[in-house]
């Protein structure tokens, strides 16, 4: 099986504010384990932060960005320092990937990681893989690692995303605050009721809480690659879950498996908005046709010719995802208008279509 295997701050440190050398043994004996009995791993590692500010003697912070950068900056190396001198051990080769948001979106970049991630797992090597805090300011941010590790799971069309952090699991309410709140085992899809259970931003460590957790899993699961969260504690959580073992909560798969080009599309979040009409709708829904700017009654948020953008039915819930030919500025001139008119509007045209469907993933 291919697995990628997301590790939160939460999880390296164990409860405590340092790296936790006997927890990252643990893990890195699973997945040692994991990989000899034939499985193909990616691990999503957080923690440089951490391993940062742990370096310089936990000194006072502001929270900004800049300070996270640099804490991250000099975190980074003593992080994959700690993976590769631990993984040696276990005569397991890492190498450390730093990713962006731009890494995804662009085209090129995504098939170049996609060959080194493949490389890697061809020869045994077990990818480790962070987001590039040191230069990812807030526009080419993922921002957190569970949405991060989803977007990888996709990249290297995973069998299975296993999110470990210091929650057994999605609970009926943040088991911080409410001791009364219950494991959820399976999560058939990702509803409103389900957004509706994710508290806060979570520990006072990590980034996200359950609410990135939940949009990794939605975003994973749609490609058709399950996931479980589960507790980062239990002894052995790697190889049991991928012994099929039910542990924490499993988000079943919503898609079919979705070919590479779909994967991609998938593989971001959205940068914009698309209201459709009620035609627009059925064509995209029920006949896989592509969205002509006739059929947009509105456009929201701003992105460029390329991105992606989310395409909403006449109900408001998204029905597919596509990249639009035209940035939003150029979207909003055109939405409802004749495609004949948009060079006309423009003065000039990338075509007929403002998401072709070659270009859409329904939903
Ligand atoms: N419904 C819920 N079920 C489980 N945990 C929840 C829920 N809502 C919020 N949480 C919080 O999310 C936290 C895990 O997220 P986070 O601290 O960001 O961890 P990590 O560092 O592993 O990403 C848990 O400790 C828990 O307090
Ligand atoms: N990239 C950051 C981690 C960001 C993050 O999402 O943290 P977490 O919620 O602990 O998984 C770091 O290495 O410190």
């Amino acid at each position: 099986m291919r697995a990628v295997l997301k590790l939160g701050t939460s999880v390296l440190t164990a409860g405590t504010d340092r790296l936790h050398r006997p927890r990252l043994v643990d893990l890195i004996r699973g997945l040692a384990a994991a990989r000899a009995s034939g499985h193909e791993l990616v691990l999503v590692t957080s923690g440089a932060v951490l391993a940062g500010w742990e370096a310089l003697g936990f000194p006072p912070r502001d929270g900004t960005l800049a300070e996270k950068q640099m804490l991250a900056a000099v975190g980074q190396g003593r992080l994959m320092h700690t993976y590769a001198t631990l993984a040696d051990l276990y005569g397991l080769p890492v190498a450390q990937v730093l990713l962006t948001a731009d890494d995804f979106r662009d085209r090129t970049r995504y098939l170049n990681a996609r060959t080194t991630l493949e490389g890697c797992l061809r020869r045994g090597v077990l990818p480790v893989i962070n987001e590039n805090d040191a230069v990812a300011v807030e526009q080419i941010k993922v921002g957190d690692n569970d949405t991060l590790s989803a977007f990888v799971a996709n990249l290297v069309e995973a069998d299975l995303l296993l999110i470990l952090t210091d929650a057994p699991g999605l609970y009926t309410a943040d088991p911080r605050l409410d001791p009364q709140a219950t494991l959820i085992p399976v999560v058939e899809r990702v509803t409103p009721e389900v957004w509706a259970l994710a508290g806060g931003a979570g520990s006072h460590r990590g980034t996200g809480g359950m609410h990135t957790k939940i949009q990794a899993a939605e975003i994973a699961t749609r490609a058709g690659t399950p996931v479980v969260i589960a507790p980062g504690d239990a002894p052995e959580a790697l190889g049991r879950v991928l012994e099929g073992e039910p542990l924490g909560t499993r988000f079943l798969a919503s898609g079919s498996r979705l070919e590479a080009r779909g994967r991609w599309i998938l593989a971001e979040l959205a940068a914009g908005r698309l209201h459709l009409d009620d035609g627009a709708a059925q064509a995209v829904r029920e006949r896989g046709g592509s969205l002509l700017p006739a059929g947009i009654r509105e456009v929201e948020g701003r992105f460029r010719r390329g991105q992606t953008v989310s395409l909403l039915g006449p109900d408001g819930t998204e029905i597919a995802r596509g990249l639009s030919r035209y940035a939003a500025t150029d979207l909003a001139r055109i939405a409802g208008q004749h495609s004949r008119a948009i060079e006309g509007l423009l003065g000039y045209t990338y075509g007929p279509e403002a998401v072709h469907r070659d270009d859409l993933v329904r939903l």
